[in-house]
């Protein structure tokens, strides 16, 4: 199908902001700026005082824990998965997974995010099922926790998920590996996975030094850093997205770049579970990719990236006490472009000719976007995500005035009530 987006404000690669129209051909970008002659669109969207952004890249999440989003907050990370998340989650059926993740399609396109790199488990392919319907970009791995004495089950799993799924949806389905943690996965799992992810030709997805206690035990038992640790396993040859990064020193910032790691930073995630704070100005300063998440809603508690926009543009100016860290163009382009490149989607997060086509409208309506100097601080500082009023994805709409278009909202929060009482009973 072409849809022409007339008379809209955009966000360009280049962060000027200019009023072009986006002409979509099927899936992809065609023209941005003058429509060509010989253009038919079947479909007209009026951009008129709406800004139009690359889709949200969520680039660390955890779908289907919209579950236990409230379920239980205030809590240290360890006392937290130990005590509350990983035994409800032990209960969790494959339906359950369904609509969980269900609901984070129906709040991810109605805050305008239109991907996301998702790490849970089991039965993945029950949230490959939801992408594929809610027409979402997805970028899945089966978490892999290997202490327990199915991890080699869970490990084929994963492998089974990358064969059947891995490019599947038009593209729009991808597959990594998804290596929970090195305090979940001893160093031989470590090593088996690195080597299953090779003969795939697979990319890795994993938390990485997320708590100082993680750092220290880490040392502690394996007489190394995490960042040399799990290198020296073979992990970080295959490509790899990893989570969190907060405790860093030169050394590991050496390793990340090194191995072409990319980071998914979730301020939301690390001021609820007193993590603590990234590094983010030196790791972008240094050119790595940094790219936003927002963990699970257990530690969120919600799946809503301009949130994270607005977190990351503000906590590292506190932290470093400049006013000029993370600015505003930084802050949209972490949960836009890098994210993008941080999943490996080459042909995401800008709105430029040859890319697929998943754009977000904003309505540029109301006081939040008055007066309008300048829409990408006006995203970053001061909109919310309830302006999100239009999602495309592969050229395709998802959200259209505010109106899913692809999943039946109400069933799904009536569905995913029904389970998260039946798991609490
Ligand atoms: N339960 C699955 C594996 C799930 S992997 C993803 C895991 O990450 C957990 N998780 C969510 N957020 C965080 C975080 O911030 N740090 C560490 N783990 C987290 C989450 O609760 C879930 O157990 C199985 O073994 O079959
Ligand atoms: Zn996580």
């Amino acid at each position: 199908m072409n849809t022409l987006i007339k008379n809209v404000t955009a966000l360009l690669p280049d962060g000027a902001v200019s009023v072009v129209n986006i002409a979509v051909a099927d899936d992809r970008i065609v023209s941005v700026g003058e429509t060509p002659e010989n253009f038919q669109a079947e479909k007209i969207i009026d951009g008129t005082a709406h800004f139009a952004i690359p889709g949200f890249v969520n680039a660390h999440t955890h779908a289907s824990m919209t579950l236990l989003r409230s379920y239980a907050d205030d809590m240290k990370l360890m006392d937290w998965l130990e005590q509350m998340i990983w035994p409800i989650e032990a209960k969790l059926r494959s339906d359950d997974i369904y609509w969980g993740a269900m609901l984070a399609a129906v709040e991810m396109i109605r805050s305008g995010t239109t991907a996301f790199a998702d790490m849970y488990g089991p039965d993945m392919e029950r949230v490959a099922e939801v992408v594929e319907t809610s027409g979402l970009r997805g970028v899945l791995s089966r978490g892999l926790i290997g202490v327990a004495p199915d991890s080699e089950k869970k490990l084929e799993e994963n492998a089974a998920l990358y064969k059947n799924f891995h490019g599947a949806a038009n593209g729009r389905i991808t597959v990594m590996f998804g290596p929970h943690a090195l305090y979940t996965c001893p160093p031989d799992y470590l090593r088996k996975i690195a080597a299953k992810a090779q003969e795939l030709g697979a990319e890795v997805h994993i938390h990485m030094s997320e708590t100082m206690g993680e750092v220290e035990n880490c040392i502690k038992e394996y007489g190394k850093r995490p960042f040399a640790h799990v290198a020296s396993t073979g992990l970080f040859d295959n490509g790899t997205l990893a989570a969190h990064c907060v405790h860093l020193d030169d050394e590991d910032i050496d390793l990340i770049k090194e191995y072409h790691i990319r980071v998914a930073h979730n301020p939301g995630s690390n001021m609820k579970l007193a993590s603590g704070t990234a590094p983010v100005p030196r790791l972008l300063e240094e050119g790595i990719c940094v790219a936003l998440g927002t963990d699970g809603t257990s530690s969120n508690n919600n799946l809503d990236m301009l949130d994270e926009v607005q977190l990351v543009a503000l906590l590292h100016k506190v932290h470093t006490l400049d006013p000029l860290a993370v600015p505003a163009l930084t802050a949209v382009k972490m949960g836009t472009e890098y994210g993008a490149q941080a999943l490996s989607l080459h042909d995401v997060g800008r709105l430029q000719v040859g890319n697929k086509a998943d754009i977000v409208l904003f309505s540029m309506h109301g006081a939040a976007w008055t007066p309008c100097y300048n829409p990408v601080s006006l995203l970053a500082y001061s909109a919310k995500s309830t302006s999100v009023n239009t999602v495309m994805v592969d050229g395709r709409i998802l959200m259209e005035n505010g109106e899913l278009k692809t999943l039946d909202e109400e069933r799904i929060l009536f569905e995913a009530q029904k389970v998260a009482d039946r798991l609490t009973k």
